[in-house]
């Protein structure tokens, strides 16, 4: 295993309230990605997750068989029940089912005062299918996600399949990812990560964020796992905690990629398919 320093958030005091972040994503009832993978990542950086739960799937190890989308009513809902009452410092959206819950959700986002130039940052990580295939959104929903979603977000963290199906750029080389990254940004998001984890052809996992301004570029050394479920969550669930607690976009985006590769040498088997990365490495710190 690579010994990377370890760069961990503030654990909160007994009795004293967590930092509180939500997480808007379908469930993943093997427990590997999802909201379960944002709660765990949540709670082992000491934050108060909450929850709007947006669809059901029906998932383990090998894939994904089925799902029940939320009414999108009842999506916003949940949005404003934890925001009027817990209060939140940051949320993050995962899968999002549909057009119309798309639309529910940004339009709920913009009452509620989350989003990109205000307080409550945004996270939108743009879940289109599973790491099998599986869509996890309808086809349909891409315009909706360029047009209304994309623009609202603080940061959007899209692998390099939904940056081909949003920005139509096939990411190959470092040329290519800083054109889907400028893409991205000129679609309204304040920062754009382009991850990397696809690029199997290098010893690194590159990701890079731009913001209009400047590429932070993040190499990290690839992990040798086919234990990679919930990868892509997990980063997004960690920049959504460490914004939370009050770091800059990229403090966040380098604590994330410290996480998720942690997560990723930790990983475990499970099932007879992909296992899940795995933030109980936490629990030995
Ligand atoms: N084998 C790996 N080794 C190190 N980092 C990885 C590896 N696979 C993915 N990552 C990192 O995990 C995060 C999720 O990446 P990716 O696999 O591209 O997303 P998704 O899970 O959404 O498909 C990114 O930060 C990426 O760089
Ligand atoms: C309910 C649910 N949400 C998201 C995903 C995809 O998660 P991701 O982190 O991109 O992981 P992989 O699918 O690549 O393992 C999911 N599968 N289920």
């Amino acid at each position: 295993m690579a010994h990377m320093p370890v760069d961990l958030l503030p654990a909160p005091a007994p009795r004293q309230t967590p930092v509180r972040a939500m997480t808007i994503a379908g469930s993943d009832s093997g427990g590997g990605a999802g909201i379960q993978a944002d709660m765990r990542t949540m709670a082992m950086c000491g934050v108060h997750g909450c929850v709007a739960v947006t669809a059901v799937t029906v998932q383990n190890s090998l894939g994904v068989s089925g799902f029940s989308a939320i009414d999108p009513a009842v999506v916003a809902d949940q949005m404003r029940s934890v925001v009027s009452d817990i209060g939140i410092s940051a949320a993050k959206t995962g899968m999002l089912a549909s057009s119309a819950i798309i639309e529910s959700v940004a339009a709920t986002a913009s009452e509620l005062g989350i989003g990109r130039d205000t307080p409550i940052p945004l996270v939108v990580d743009p879940v289109s299918a599973s790491m099998h295939g599986d869509k996890l959104l309808a086809d349909d929903a891409m315009d909706a996600l360029r047009s209304v979603l994309i623009p609202k977000a603080t940061v959007v963290t899209p692998n390099l399949d939904e940056v081909r199906l949003i920005t139509g750029i096939d990411v190959t080389d470092d040329t290519s990812q800083r054109a889907a990254a400028e893409k991205l940004h000129a679609m309204g998001a304040q920062w754009a990560v382009v991850k990397g984890g696809h690029l199997r052809s290098s010893d690194q996992s590159v990701d890079l964020l731009y913001n209009g301004d400047v590429f932070h570029s993040f190499p990290y050394p690839r992990i040798d796992t086919g234990d990679d479920h919930g990868a892509g969550d997990t980063l997004a669930a960690a920049i959504t905690c460490a914004l939370a607690h009050g770091r800059s976009v990229p403090e966040a985006v380098e604590f994330a990629k410290g996480w998720v590769s942690r997560c990723l040498e930790w990983a475990y088997p499970l099932g007879a398919g992909h296992g899940p990365v795995n933030p109980l490495w936490r629990l030995s710190v």
